[in-house]
């Protein structure tokens, strides 16, 4: 890997090709002052995800949809340094899913020279399309990884009762949220060699289980998605509260449905 692309701190900078590349219009889209705006927040969130072992690596991080862009962070760079001139944008209207690197020259500017996007793109776009997701979360979080093993190879889905964290989550991820007494269920899908060849599996499983909050992916991580990045962000501590009590729980010999 170059070391353009391992560290966002050494992304090259060309200020000549800056000013012939770099209108005023792609400046607006991730440049603000506004803590609030994608780009700002998907560095800020990065970092918070890092300190919780969600993103360290440089696997995983969030996505998020704004207007008529979807913002997201390059691919195999340390998410806890990316900085808001390092984020990628890409159209959100388009028939079909972006693959990485499909869509580099919709929004070029010379920091992000050797920079490509988030692998998890055309992952992200899953939550987009299916659930009109606002932002999604991919996170290597032990907890998710772990508990995919505990359950076992042959188990399709983590279920879970009677947790009171079950109520911060929503229905599909983006309907009411559930209640203390509803079953929480999250598909488990195997993992693949590259992340995009997980792309078919997790809409397969978002189909198949249309009440799902989240795609667990087995020896790799979790993905979740919010109508907002507040929402996803809140699904994703509450899961990731659950998976790490369902860790606890299999491993104390306890039963992860019923109250007993
Ligand atoms: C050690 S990370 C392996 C690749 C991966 O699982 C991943 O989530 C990559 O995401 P990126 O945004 O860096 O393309
Ligand atoms: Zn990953």
């Amino acid at each position: 890997m170059a070391s353009s692309s391992s560290n966002v701190a050494s992304a090259p900078a060309s200020e000549p090709v800056r000013a012939q590349l770099q209108g005023a219009e792609a400046d607006a889209l991730i440049t603000s002052t506004d803590p609030e705006h994608p780009a700002n927040l998907i560095c800020e969130l990065c970092r918070d995800f890092y300190t919780l072992g969600w993103v360290t690596g440089t696997g995983g991080g969030i996505s998020i949809r704004h207007g008529k862009h979807v913002y997201l962070a390059p691919s195999g760079v340390q998410k806890e340094r990316i900085k808001p001139e390092h984020i990628f944008v890409l159209p959100f209207a388009q028939s079909s899913v972006p693959k990485p690197g499909s869509q580099r020259d919709f929004l070029r500017i010379p920091t992000r020279v050797g920079l490509k996007e988030s692998a998890c793109t055309p992952l992200f776009w899953n939550a987009f399309t299916l659930r009109s997701a606002g932002a999604c979360i991919h996170t290597h979080s032990q907890h998710a990884v772990l508990l995919t093993l505990l359950l076992g190879k042959s188990a399709k889905s983590f279920r879970i009762s009677h947790q009171e964290m079950i109520k911060g989550v929503r229905l599909g991820g983006s309907g009411k949220t559930l209640r203390f007494f509803d079953t929480l269920e999250v598909p488990i899908i195997e993992n693949t060699a590259d992340e995009e060849d997980l792309t078919e599996g997790m809409a397969k499983a978002m189909e198949e289980y249309p009440n799902a909050a989240a795609i667990l992916v087995r020896r790799h991580g979790v993905y979740i998605w919010g109508n907002t990045w507040e929402q996803a962000k809140i699904q994703a501590e509450c899961l990731d509260y659950l998976f790490e009590m369902g860790c606890k729980m299999i491993q104390a010999g306890l039963p992860l449905v019923g109250d007993d």
